[in-house]
């Protein structure tokens, strides 16, 4: 089985609380809103999978039906071919999750003693819990934190503690909710380094992730999807999605204190796209050859003979902020 995940027409709707005047006046009427519609996606084995999307776009409910805590309306999801709904023990076996709103952990227990009792729970041999134990705190650093009460812990701390009861079973899938959320940039980055090479690369395992955090996107995931208003918008690699919006022949170029007969002279041969005067009153330019066999050095060398000073002229690439702020303006 080559596909971890396979998510076929999936809807989700939620019901939607209603005021008074809507008791009285449509008493029998409910009113519905869909967190999910007709969500179609295909995630290989051995991928870090990124799912994006502002609040309220519908990924903690996606992930949530992902690790069969929640039920679709309709559509079908299949973990390793298994079907959620039909196979929700053997599913819940496959798979390690960590959510957000995280209230399962038993508050007078410690660290320690809370990752014993869900590792039993979890059919795991005392001495397996010891080891996963041991190594899986050493590599989240909440080694010295582990025998202290769990209500002693910082908002952190606690997070670390879901990654490792997420990990304790050696899982092949692995959910995760906003893994960055509540830990310092440095913890952060940690878990990240922790999910590509150990988790994906080293030990083969697939990965899911809600995340805001972008730039961590960009660096660490395969591919993602962007989830808006409960729809998927795209499913790519952040390096296809920034061919597709980026467009052919655009290019970045900074002007030392421009004048007009220069500007009217790049206007005709260019197209202008974006200026921004700079603090220094240096012009920054995006601009675009409409034709597509442009021959650049001879171009910038007609620049520099009009009067041009360059500073830089360099191919415009979008950042996946760029990109996902196009998607959520206009799509
Ligand atoms: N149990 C529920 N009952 C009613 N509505 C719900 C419920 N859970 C989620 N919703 C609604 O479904 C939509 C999607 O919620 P969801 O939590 O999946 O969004 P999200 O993308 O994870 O947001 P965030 O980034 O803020 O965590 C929201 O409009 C939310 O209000």
């Amino acid at each position: 089985m080559n596909q971890a995940v396979e998510v076929i027409d999936v809807c989700k709707k939620f019901p939607m609380v209603s005021g008074y005047s809507d008791f009285f006046l449509q008493p029998l009427q409910k009113k519905y809103m869909m967190a999910l519609q007709d969500v179609n996606l295909v995630i290989p084995n051995n991928e870090l999978f990124c799912i994006l999307g502002a609040n309220g776009a519908g990924k903690t409910t996606l992930l949530k039906i992902l690790c069969t805590l929640m039920l679709p309306n309709s559509g079908t999801v299949l973990i390793q071919g298994l079907d959620v709904v039909q196979h929700a023990s053997q599913i819940k076996r496959l798979i390690g999750y960590v959510l957000s709103d995280e209230r399962s952990f038993y508050w007078r227990l410690t660290g320690r003693q809370n990752l014993q009792f869900f590792a039993r729970l979890q059919n795991l041999s005392p001495t397996k819990t010891q080891q996963k134990i041991q190594a899986l705190s050493q590599s989240f650093e909440l080694s010295r934190q582990l025998d202290a009460p769990f209500q002693t812990y910082s908002t952190g701390m606690r997070r670390k503690l879901s990654f490792i009861r997420g990990l304790l079973t050696d899982p092949p899938l692995i959910l995760m909710d906003e893994p960055s959320n509540a830990l310092d940039s440095l913890s952060a980055e940690q878990v990240w380094q922790y999910i590509r090479e150990v988790l994906i690369n080293q030990q083969g395992k697939t990965v899911i992730i809600t995340e805001h955090n972008l730039s961590k996107v960009e660096r660490f995931a395969d591919r993602f999807a962007i989830l808006k208003n409960g729809e998927i918008k795209a499913v790519a690699t952040p390096h296809e999605l920034r061919q597709q919006l980026t467009p052919k022949n655009c290019y970045q170029l900074v002007l030392q204190q421009p004048t007009m007969g220069l500007l009217h002279w790049l206007a005709t041969s260019c197209e202008i796209q974006q200026q921004t005067v700079q603090n220094d009153g240096n012009l920054l330019l995006e601009i675009v050859f409409t034709s597509p066999q442009i021959n650049y050095s001879a171009w910038l060398a007609d620049l520099l003979a009009v009067g041009g000073r360059v500073l830089s002229f360099s191919p415009v690439s979008h950042s996946l902020e760029n990109i996902f702020s196009a998607y959520y303006q206009d799509v």
